[in-house]
């Protein structure tokens, strides 16, 4: 039986969207296998999901590197050479909060890294996306937002797009409501978008 393709998570925070993909892969909803999982953040709590799925786990400090002297470049090759180390087919950010330089993504010239973002194409690029879209929307500029999951290039959250679902704001919404609605989508993109990949990848 052919090996699964490999997959390496990217992740900053909670990790609801790395469990996602960890339920998937054992569900078999999504067809691969997830290696190992790269924090920025040690305190991040998708580490001990990983941890829990038996997933080995790195975490790498932008902050010491810095404390060390070193760039945030040299931070991204460091991290971009561990990852090349375990040749993975697919490399996902999920969550991962922290933009990603030329040097770093000229590692992957394959573009096998993806990302989730919580806003649709050119709406609201970059960090704090949900809290943007919100605030647009009681400005009465925009009637939804989205999700979407895309490759990942130097330009932030411009690569081209794997995946994208609109999502409603209604009008009895708190930011909280949003948020839920678009973290419930985002558990089904990520899962989707990475399958869609690793398709593509296989034709
Ligand atoms: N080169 C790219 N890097 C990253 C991309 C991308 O498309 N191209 N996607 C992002 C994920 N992301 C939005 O989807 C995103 C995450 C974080 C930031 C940001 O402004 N980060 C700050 C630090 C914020 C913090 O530490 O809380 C920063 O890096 O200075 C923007 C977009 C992942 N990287
Ligand atoms: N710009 C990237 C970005 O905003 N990513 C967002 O970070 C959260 C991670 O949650 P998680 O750690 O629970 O998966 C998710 O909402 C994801 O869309």
């Amino acid at each position: 039986m052919a090996a699964l393709p490999t997959i390496v998570v990217l992740i900053s925070g909670s990790g609801s969207n790395l469990q996602a993909l960890i339920d998937a892969t054992q569900s078999g909803a999504l067809k691969a296998k997830i290696i190992n999982v790269i924090s920025n953040r040690k305190a991040a709590y998708g580490l001990e999901r990983a941890a829990q799925a038996g997933i080995p786990t790195q975490t790498f400090s932008l902050k010491q590197f810095r404390d060390a002297g070193k760039t945030r470049v040299d931070f991204d090759i460091h991290v971009a050479t561990a990852i090349q180390a375990l040749r993975p087919d697919l490399v996902v950010l999920a969550g991962w909060m922290h933009i990603l330089s030329p040097e770093f993504l000229s590692h992957f010239p394959g573009e096998n890294v993806i990302n989730l973002h919580p806003a649709l194409p050119g709406q609201f690029d970059g960090a704090h996306a949900i809290e943007r879209a919100f605030e647009a929307f009681q400005q009465g500029k925009i009637t939804h937002t989205g999700v979407m999951v895309h490759k990942v290039i130097a330009d932030v959250d411009r690569g081209q797009v794997i995946l994208q679902r609109e999502i409603p704001i209604l009008k009895t919404d708190k930011l909280e409501d949003l948020e839920a609605r678009i973290h419930s989508v985002e558990h089904e993109i990520i899962v989707e978008g990475a399958q869609a990949f690793l398709n593509a990848l296989q034709k």
